[in-house]
């Protein structure tokens, strides 16, 4: 097994089954419900499985008439739009004004969520790429800068804090590299806790101790299907090879081929390759990202679930007193804002966004720089509540 250095994960990587690892066997402190279904996912992966029907058409068919090439056209927005100095006119920038008055900024509106945030405890919930980390064309080179690295260091001071990402959690915790931290890989489906905590659920397992020689915590719903993700994995590095400039990356449960880097009138070749892959896999599912396309278990398990998750292992679920925020730009993220505007854990999404879009979040920020002042700014309102 192999135990990484003290600038990567604290968990061995090839770590046990399920059946042969320790349970962590602990008392719930509240009614679960989805770590009710959390363990339902486990025991009856079968039942979970989301009905996707796929149908045998002609070569190209596929992909445009399921809507793919134009998912994939729209998935991210052009850098013209995204770089505030070439906001290309007036028109641009009032769109965006106006699509604030329904997403207002969580800066300006600080003091507000600030009223509402009083006398509760705030749980913090954070996306990587694109919300700690700008999008860059190169996925290795996400790198998260050192000034944002101290500002969640120090808003985990004072709040618990999870990083939820779609990448895989061994990958997030290297540009991360904060052992306090809760981490939810996969796209929430590899939970880990921080070092010496643990995650309140009966299938949460110990597979290791950290560089500090503490114990850490795994919850991982989707843990079968790790031979069948290895398999895709490898026909769809086989098959996307001779596109230049597709990368396909292993997230452990779930896999990206990107094409961000792939001319546009080949993005066809991506999307028809996968669906060739993946049709064959039922218990398989595709969604989309920024220039991403993403192969995931079908099972009832997405961010939203896994913020569930942490909230109830953290005994902060249903709770009249916490307020959770979750920060994140993608369409992943939905489900997440989605759980908090409409479940029992009431809180609020924020989108990273520089160009409007529809969400399911109360408030927005621009861009990953105004996600670093927002965290700054709850670190200053927490120490003047003193
Ligand atoms: O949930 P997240 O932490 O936001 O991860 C979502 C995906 O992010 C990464 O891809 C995206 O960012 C890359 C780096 O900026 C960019 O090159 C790519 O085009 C984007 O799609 C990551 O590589 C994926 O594995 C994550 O699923």
């Amino acid at each position: 097994m192999d135990i990484k250095s003290a600038h990567s994960s604290p968990v061995m990587t090839d770590s046990p089954p399920l059946s042969n690892s320790r349970l962590t066997i602990r008392q719930s402190r509240l009614p679960y419900s989805s770590a009710a279904a959390a363990a339902t996912a486990l025991s009856q992966n079968n039942n979970l499985l989301l009905t996707v029907p796929r149908k045998k058409t002609g070569i190209l068919d596929d992909v445009k008439s399921n809507g793919w090439l134009d998912a994939m056209k729209s998935s991210s927005p052009p850098p013209a739009l995204v770089n505030k100095d070439k906001l290309s006119s007036d028109a641009t920038d009032m769109t965006y004004r106006d699509w604030m008055l329904k997403y207002p900024s969580a800066l300006t509106s600080f003091e507000k969520i600030m009223s509402f945030a009083k006398g509760k405890r705030i749980a913090l919930f954070l996306d990587y790429d694109g919300t700690l980390s700008p999008i860059v064309e190169e996925p290795d080179c996400a790198y998260m800068s050192s000034a944002m690295r101290s500002a969640v260091q120090n808003v985990a001071k004072y709040f618990p804090t999870a990083i939820i990402s779609g990448r895989s959690r061994d990958k997030v915790y290297e540009f991360v590299r904060l052992s306090e931290l809760y981490y939810a890989g996969s796209h929430g489906m590899d939970i880990m806790s921080p070092a010496g905590e643990f995650l309140n659920h009966e299938h949460s397992r110990t597979v290791s101790v950290n560089e500090k020689g503490k114990d850490v915590n795994l919850f991982q719903p989707a843990s079968e299907f790790l031979p069948m993700i290895d398999k895709v994995l490898c026909s769809l590095v086989e098959g996307t090879k001779d596109i230049k400039g597709v990368k396909v990356e292993d997230n452990k449960f779930c896999i990206s081929v990107h094409y961000r880097n792939v001319e546009e009138k080949n993005w066809a070749l991506v999307a028809q390759c996968v669906n060739d892959v993946i049709r064959t896999y039922p218990k398989l599912r595709l969604t989309h990202g920024r220039k991403v396309l993403e192969i995931r278990p079908v099972i009832d398990w997405d961010k939203g679930k896994a913020v569930t998750f942490v909230l109830e292992s953290l005994g902060l679920s249903n709770c009249e007193d916490v307020l959770p925020i979750y920060v994140g730009d993608d369409k992943t993220d939905e489900d997440a804002f989605k759980v908090l505007r409409d479940g029992p854990n009431h809180g609020y999404g924020v989108l990273v966004s520089a160009v409007p879009k529809d969400s399911n979040a109360f408030y927005s920020l621009r861009d990953p720089s105004e996600v670093m002042e927002f965290l700054k700014s709850l670190v200053t309102w927490k120490r003047s509540m003193g």
